[in-house]
């Protein structure tokens, strides 16, 4: 399936990222194999993937953690190195990066958000707490802004972490596995606000294996397997055939060869929790 999108929407400017034949090696295992995929402004894509497909690669790459063996990323319109410096990227790890028995409030957490406005050094004025508290009750939690990072549901953890994305006011939004351990409502709240941000131009990009939360929240999905097997809208990418094809796609070694794979027939469903 081929891209039929615009490279640059004159009203909401470059897409997000943009990777190109990209290649990443890691260690032994090609994560990645020439892949080119647009995360278009305004949108919700979904990188979907079984365990080991490359979508935790793909993201690193855009935050310039990997280093590609071959072809080109940009961010924002820009080398990724100068989109970081903006300070107009927002990222959310897979795992989560809190340590709970730091002591650092909620509030504490998403203020870290308001650094590109405050720099290292200054205090937080009055415009930064307004932009805090306003984050953190539109995914629900201004009740607790006062409590420890550590006294927090895992749920709420992340959806702190959304509101620190939220209190950035950042053009691009990495999440890596969002959803793991949420519940519906957070999972309700979370969705809700990811699509006020696209709907102002902003651009997320998020990694999923949970092919029930797509539905509901891509605007195009991008199906991975170390290479880009489909792209487009959910109803076009989402099909038994397409994910069978995804599913038949092993990771490859660096070498090429095919990894070693199960014969027992299983449903797309259990293949990709
Ligand atoms: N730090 C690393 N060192 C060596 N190999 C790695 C490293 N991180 C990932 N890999 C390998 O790269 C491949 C892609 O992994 P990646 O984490 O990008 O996949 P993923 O789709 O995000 O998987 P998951 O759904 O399990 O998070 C896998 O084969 C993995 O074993």
């Amino acid at each position: 399936m081929t891209e039929q999108r615009l490279p640059y929407s004159p009203h909401l400017g470059p897409p997000g990222a943009v990777v190109t034949d990209l290649t990443v090696d890691r260690g032994n295992v090609r994560a990645l194999d020439s892949v080119s995929l647009t995360a278009a402004a305004g949108e919700i894509t979904v990188l979907l993937g079984p365990n080991g497909s490359g979508k935790s690669t793909l993201l690193e790459s855009l935050l310039g953690l990997v280093t590609p063996t071959a072809g080109t990323v940009r961010v924002l319109g820009q080398p990724v190195r100068k989109a970081l410096r903006s300070g107009r990227v927002a990222a959310v790890p897979q795992k989560d990066a809190i340590d709970e028995r730091f002591p650092i409030t909620a509030a504490e957490v998403v203020m870290q958000g308001r650094r590109r406005f405050t720099g290292p050094w200054r205090r937080p004025s009055a415009t930064d707490r307004d932009a805090v508290a306003a984050a953190l009750t539109r995914v629900g939690l201004d009740a607790v802004a006062s409590r420890g990072i550590g006294e927090l549901s895992g749920g709420q953890r992340r959806r702190v972490l959304l509101a620190r994305c939220l209190a950035q006011e950042a053009d691009l939004l990495l999440l890596d596995e969002p959803f793991n351990g949420m519940d519906a409502g957070s999972e309700e709240v979370y969705i809700d606000v990811l699509r006020e941000l696209t709907a102002a131009g902003r651009t997320a990009l998020i990694s999923t294996h949970h092919l029930t939360t797509v539905d509901r929240l891509a605007d195009s999905v991008a199906l991975l397997n170390g290479r880009l097997v489909a792209h487009g809208p959910v109803a076009e990418t989402t099909t038994p055939q397409i994910l069978s094809t995804l599913l038949g796609a092993r990771p490859r070694t660096v070498d090429d060869t095919p990894a070693a794979s199960g014969s027992a027939p299983i449903t797309a469903e259990e293949a990709l929790s």
